[in-house]
């Protein structure tokens, strides 16, 4: 775990007539983040992405398929992390886990042409196991071996996994909220990409917020706060390509999936953040879906939204700003979906 304190005695020879001792003190930077469901289509290449990242000195890679095989592969990579597979058996899990600063979650199978999101919540495809279940039993083992972890849910439906988490973490009563994070950013790299197209500029300074959920009318994209000014029809349509990129990537890939790639490179982008919080950088704020009070009025316990990262997870949930009346439109449309979806996680757990 990060923040162990160390202490270093060390021999530094210089050249020449003097040789001098020091003895210094040092944070050890022991770094774990763990990888669930990364034999996949995300995983895999998630992995490859957390790999180079110079942040992380343990990289701990668990499903339950081809784990040992992908984390061989990735250990002949010439960085400093040491990469360890696990699978179920001899508490494959549980060693998975423990020690980790950051768990990102991608386990479970993704959609195919005609499916929403939420039919993944009951869709049986490993044998009798369902999204909903994979995520419970994860969160279980999390919860009991690795509860201050900084989580990043990934797998789908996120409106609805995310409560799965926490209510699984108030059972062990182990719930932090400010540790448990929805990855959205998949809708804001997006966003910025499909901005940059419309009005040919580098997507790397289009910075957008998405807030509200992760499917559908529960993506809700601020365009009327990033500076560009968009007739009404560019508005609908870079709304509507935004709350469906999703779909736009099922429908290519005929059969065989969803986003890995570009999601790989969000969940890395994402992961990147919480670690750069953990190590004590100061304003890292991104879109994530979170628990929040922004909606509680309307029932809503849960809501993406900027959020400030630091070293215990959340540090402050900005509120939306101001909203064009479009976005007043679409964040309405978004919130009785969002509530089925969270109610519907929540009961899983619950009954
Ligand atoms: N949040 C987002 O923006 C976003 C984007 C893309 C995909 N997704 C979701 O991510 C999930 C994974 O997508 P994918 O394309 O990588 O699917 P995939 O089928 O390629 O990979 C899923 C992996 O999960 C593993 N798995 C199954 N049960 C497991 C368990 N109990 N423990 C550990 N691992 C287990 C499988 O063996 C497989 O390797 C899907 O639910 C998909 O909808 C979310
Ligand atoms: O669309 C999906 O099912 C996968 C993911 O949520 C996405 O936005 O690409």
């Amino acid at each position: 775990m990060l923040s162990v304190q160390k202490r270093i005695s060390g021999a530094f020879s210089f050249s020449g007539r003097a040789a001098r001792f020091f003895s210094i003190s040092a944070v050890s930077n022991s770094t774990k983040v763990a990888v669930l469901g990364a034999s996949g289509g995300i995983g895999q290449p998630l992995s490859l992405l957390l790999k180079l990242n110079e942040h992380i000195d343990t990289l701990s890679l668990y499903d339950i398929i081809n784990t040992p095989g992908v984390a061989a592969d990735l250990s002949h990579i010439n960085t400093k992390s040491k990469v360890t597979g696990y699978i179920p058996d001899n508490d494959g899990l549980k060693h998975a886990v423990t020690g980790a600063d950051v768990i990102v979650i991608p386990a479970g199978v993704p959609r195919k042409p005609g499916m929403t999101r939420d039919d993944l919540f009951n869709v049986c495809v490993y044998v009798d196991e369902t999204n909903a279940g994979i995520v419970k039993d994860l969160a279980e083992a999390t919860a009991k071996y690795a509860p201050k972890a900084l989580l990043a849910i990934i797998s789908n439906p996120v409106n609805s996994t995310l409560p799965i988490f926490s209510e699984t973490f108030k059972k062990y009563n182990v719930y932090d909220p400010n540790r448990i994070f929805g990855v959205t950013t998949l809708d804001v790299v997006r966003a910025s990409q499909f901005i940059s197209e419309l009005k040919n500029t580098d997507p790397k300074n289009e910075k957008i917020t998405v807030v509200g959920g992760h499917s559908g009318v529960t993506i809700v994209p601020l365009l009327s706060q990033i500076g560009h000014t968009f007739t009404e029809e560019e508005y609908k349509i870079l709304t509507h390509r935004i709350q469906n990129g999703g779909d736009e990537v099922v429908k290519a890939k005929a059969g065989a999936g969803s986003a890995t790639l570009s999601m790989a490179y969000a969940a890395s982008h994402f992961t990147n953040a919480l670690l750069r919080a953990l190590h004590g950088e100061k304003g890292v704020i991104e879109p994530t879906y979170v628990k929040s009070d922004l909606f509680t009025p309307d029932g809503i316990d849960y809501f993406a939204s900027n959020v400030e990262l630091g070293p215990n997870g959340i540090e402050k949930i900005f509120p939306l700003g101001k909203l064009s009346d479009f976005e007043r439109e679409l964040i309405n449309a978004a919130l009785p979906q969002l509530k089925k979806n969270i109610e519907k996680g929540v009961k899983f757990v619950v009954g």
